[in-house]
């Protein structure tokens, strides 16, 4: 319940700033949320939504190519955050300071990372590994350097190896800290608040399922025995279950090559910074988050965390799970403690 709330009241807030008359005065404090890989699928929509946010003051985006466009493009938009753009070289817009990640993260609240190359027809979040686990290594390397006090959200896959890539990093820097550093697993429990609510014929705003695990195939374990008044028969549980561990690859197929899910997962994002910058702010937040976790004996989990304006304040009990779900769980451990492992061995071998 607690997620779709707060969803509920993002999509509230974001609907009353976007007016061409007015700029939003809801935050009290400051807060900067840096956005790596802002010129992307993801990064783009993220960014619009981070600007309409009343809760993003100052908005900072980076990638290797194109954000000097983004800020430029996004700067005319009547909200009163400030933006700025900026490339690996020293170009930037507004065209002052150094640009460059030094500028995009010192002072950030909030990192968030959808930087790196999106899957095609036929590929595992796993091949992405290769080329998006350098560019997690180097990015959270400049988080470490630049904002090691901001809270920093992975997005980009594979999760459960993106992860703990970042801890490892910050690890090695002496700038780990657990309750910071956060795998992005919203789009796994907006996926299954939509599907069980079209199957209950419902609004989806109110139903909230949790999801456990991790962010990757059988990994995604959403808990539909949870669910008030869902009622399934074997066969509609087993296809419901399925289709939200594989609703990632519904969207690759669709695309056809051109990418993964990108809309959807900005507004996912986009309401887990929001939700983080609340809990700075005093609110108690419970989201599903992938973090470094002793519920199993999986080091990381995703599972329902209570956030506070420290990060992590309360990894909340798993509590029991169906006959049907123990079945899922204990097919997917093996797998999440390999791809996990496989993030750590890369940083440390
Ligand atoms: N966690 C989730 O639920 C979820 C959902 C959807 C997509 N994803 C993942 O998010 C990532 C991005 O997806 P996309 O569709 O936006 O891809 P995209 O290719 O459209 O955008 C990625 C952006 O990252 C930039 N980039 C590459 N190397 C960089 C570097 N070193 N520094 C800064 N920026 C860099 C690229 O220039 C590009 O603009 C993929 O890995 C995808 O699998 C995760
Ligand atoms: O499926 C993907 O590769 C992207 C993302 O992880 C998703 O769940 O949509």
């Amino acid at each position: 319940m607690i997620m779709n709330r707060l969803a509920t009241k993002a999509i509230s807030a974001v609907a009353r700033t976007p007016s061409s008359r007015g700029f939003s005065t809801t935050s009290a404090v400051d807060a900067k949320v840096a956005v790596l890989g802002a010129a992307g699928g993801i990064g783009q929509p993220l960014s619009l939504l981070c600007k309409l946010s009343p809760e993003v003051t100052e908005l900072s985006c980076y990638d290797i190519v194109g954000t000097p466009g983004v800020a430029a493009d996004l700067s005319h938009i009547p909200t009163k955050s400030s933006i700025t753009g900026s490339l690996p070289s020293p170009v930037s817009w507004p065209p002052r300071g150094n640009g460059g990640l030094a500028e995009t993260l010192t002072g950030a609240d909030v990192v968030v990372i959808p930087a790196g190359v999106p899957r095609k027809p036929g590929m595992t979040r796993d091949d992405l590994f290769n080329t998006n686990a350098g560019i997690v290594k180097t990015l959270v390397e400049g988080c470490a350097e630049y904002c090691p006090d901001a809270m920093i959200a992975i997005i980009s896959n594979p999760v459960n190896s993106t992860v703990p890539i970042a801890a490892e990093v910050l690890k090695k820097a002496g700038k780990y800290n657990p309750n910071k550093v956060f795998g992005v697993t919203t789009l796994d429990v907006c996926r299954a608040n939509t599907f069980v609510a079209n199957h209950m014929g419902v609004d989806p705003k109110d139903v909230d399922v949790t999801v456990v695990g991790g962010h990757a195939g059988i990994t995604i374990l959403p808990l539909f025995s949870r669910v008030n008044g869902a009622k399934f028969t074997d066969e509609e549980l087993e296809k419901i279950t399925v289709r939200t561990q594989f609703g990632g690859d519904e969207v690759v197929a669709a695309k056809a090559g051109a990418g993964s899910a990108t809309l959807s997962m900005a507004y996912a994002g986009y309401i887990f910074t929001e939700n983080l910058l609340k809990a700075i702010r005093g609110e108690d937040i419970v989201q599903c988050a992938f973090v470094e976790s002793n519920l199993t004996d999986a080091p990381y989990f995703a599972s329902p965390v209570k956030f506070g304006k420290d990060g992590v304040k309360e990894i909340l009990p798993l509590g029991e799970l169906s006959a049907y779900e123990k079945k899922w769980f204990d097919k997917m451990m093996p797998e999440l403690k390999n791809q996990i492992k496989k993030g750590v061995d890369f940083v440390n071998n």
